[in-house]
C-alpha cells in the first residue's frame, strides 16, 4: 500500500491537476494514492497515517461541491495520530475576502478530529484581505492561484512537495 492518501475535490480541474503534480513530485502512484473525494469511504482514509488534502474555494467561502457533501461524515473519522496537510486553489484577486477559505474549514475540522497539520505555508507573494486558512501568520497547507499566479504553481508545488517529504518522513 502507498505511504500517503491524497483525497481532492474539483469543480474545474485545477485542483485535481495539482494533486496529480503532488503525486508525481512526491515519488509517483507507488508513494501516493490519489482518491476523488467524490468516490471516497471512511474507510480509504483510515488505512493512512500520512494524508494530503486538495480543496477549492467556491461559490465565496465554501467547499467545493463534492467536500461539501463529504463534510459531516468527516466526524465519523479518527484522525488521531495522522499527519494531514492540505492544499487548495483560489482567487486572490476576484474572492479577497476569501481566498482559500475551503482548506482552512477543512483543516479547523479535521484538527477537532484529531489530525496534526504539516506543511504550513508562507503567505508571502499573496495579495488578499482575509482568509480562513490563514492562522499564526502562515497559510495552513499551499495556497496556488492559477487564474492570477499560474506562473508560479510548478515552484510552489516543487517547494512544498520537498517540504512535505520532510514532515511525512517519506
Ligand atoms: C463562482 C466562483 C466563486 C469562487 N469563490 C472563490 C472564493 O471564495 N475564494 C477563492 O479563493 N476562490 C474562489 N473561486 C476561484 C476558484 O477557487 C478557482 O478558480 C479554483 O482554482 C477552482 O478550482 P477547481 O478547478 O479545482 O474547481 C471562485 C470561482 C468561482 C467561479
Amino acid at each position: 500500500m502507498s505511504k500517503i492518501g491524497l483525497f481532492v475535490g474539483s469543480q474545474t480541474g485545477k485542483t485535481e491537476a495539482a494533486a496529480e503534480e503532488i503525486q508525481e513530485g512526491l515519488g509517483g502512484d507507488g508513494v501516493v494514492t490519489i482518491h476523488k473525494i467524490e468516490e471516497a469511504e471512511n474507510s480509504d482514509f483510515e488505512k493512512y497515517d500520512n494524508i494530503i488534502i486538495g480543496c477549492p474555494t467556491w461559490d465565496i467561502g465554501e467547499l467545493q461541491a463534492d467536500w461539501d457533501g463529504y463534510f459531516e461524515e468527516l466526524d465519523n473519522i479518527n484522525f488521531s495520530g495522522k499527519k494531514v496537510a492540505y492544499f487548495g486553489t483560489g482567487d486572490q484577486e476576484g474572492y479577497p475576502d476569501n481566498f482559500m477559505d475551503a482548506i482552512g474549514i477543512l483543516e479547523t475540522k479535521i484538527s477537532e478530529l484529531g489530525g496534526s497539520t504539516v506543511g504550513n505555508w508562507p503567505n508571502e507573494g499573496y495579495e488578499f484581505n482575509e482568509s480562513k486558512a490563514l492562522k499564526n501568520g502562515k497559510f495552513i497547507g499551499l495556497a496556488l492561484d492559477d487564474d492570477n499566479q499560474s506562473e508560479l504553481t510548478e515552484k510552489r508545488i516543487k517547494t512544498w512537495v520537498a517540504q512535505l517529504k520532510q514532515e511525512f518522513g517519506v
